[in-house]
């Protein structure tokens, strides 16, 4: 077995050698105007794995120092940061990261290309990769609600290589929304289901989930550190910096 292979199986095949497989794809409302589009095969397996192998050794992958709650830590994961020409520059945790143009990654144009056509409509200028080396890296709850993405972000995020998990928690409930959901015996199902607090994915090698609508405004993601996933998992989620 080839050591790439190491802790993965193909459990389901690709029928279907095209991008935007959609079957098995998922639209979950959360309610309250967000929503999660989850399409589980969007790239085919080998496709998914030719590009991973390319960003584990092309990309430059940093760990920087970032600051949250009036403390420095080193990131746990590594990252980098790819954006078009003249666009405002990102600023996360404390750290502003430098903006690597896309002209040098010629196949992260290609990945944008399937992203957009998977999502008619889309339109997307940024993008941060991460890397997870291990179970022990991961992101923790923050929600991607930076003013230069503007009150409705759509993020698309590609994963490739190890699977792993992926919450979203609700925001706590403003005063009055909290009173329409203590009655929430005169809500149908669909509201009530729609009220759940806490949502998980798996999200596998060549999986894409799209975040929409008000999701970061109301919603807390995270990717929360798992001791069996021992191996490396790249993230990329693109992201449209309004200009
Ligand atoms: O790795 C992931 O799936 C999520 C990454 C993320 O939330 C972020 O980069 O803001
Ligand atoms: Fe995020």
């Amino acid at each position: 077995m080839s050591s790439r292979l190491r802790g993965f199986e193909p459990t389901d095949s690709h029928p279907n050698p095209k991008f935007g497989d959609n079957k098995g794809k998922g639209v979950i409302d959360l309610g309250n105007g967000s929503e999660v589009i989850h399409i589980p095969r969007f790239v085919p397996w080998d496709q998914a794995w030719e590009w991973y192998e390319y960003l584990d050794k092309e990309i430059p992958w940093t760990r920087p120092m970032i600051h949250v709650f009036g403390r420095s830590c080193v990131q746990p994961r590594d990252t980098c940061y790819i954006a078009s020409e003249g666009l405002p520059d990102l600023k996360y945790s404390g750290y502003q990261p430098y903006a690597h143009s896309w002209d040098d990654y010629p196949l992260l144009k290609d990945i944008l290309k399937a992203v957009h056509e998977a999502l008619p409509g889309s339109y997307f200028n940024s993008l941060v990769l991460n890397r997870y080396k291990g179970g022990s890296d991961y992101v923790s709850w923050h929600s991607d609600d930076e003013p230069l993405y503007g009150p409705t972000p759509e993020i698309a995020s590609v994963t490739l290589g190890c699977e792993r998990e992926f919450l979203l928690r609700r925001k706590p409930f403003k005063r009055q929304a909290s009173a329409t959901r203590a009655s929430g015996q005169s809500l149908g199902k669909r509201s009530r289901e729609s009220l759940q607090d806490q949502h998980s994915f798996v999200l596998k090698h060549g999986s894409l989930l799209v975040m929409r609508g008000y999701t970061q405004r109301d919603w807390h993601h995270s990717v929360p550190k798992r001791a069996k996933a021992e191996s490396v998992r790249i993230n990329l989620t693109f992201r449209r910096v309004l200009v």
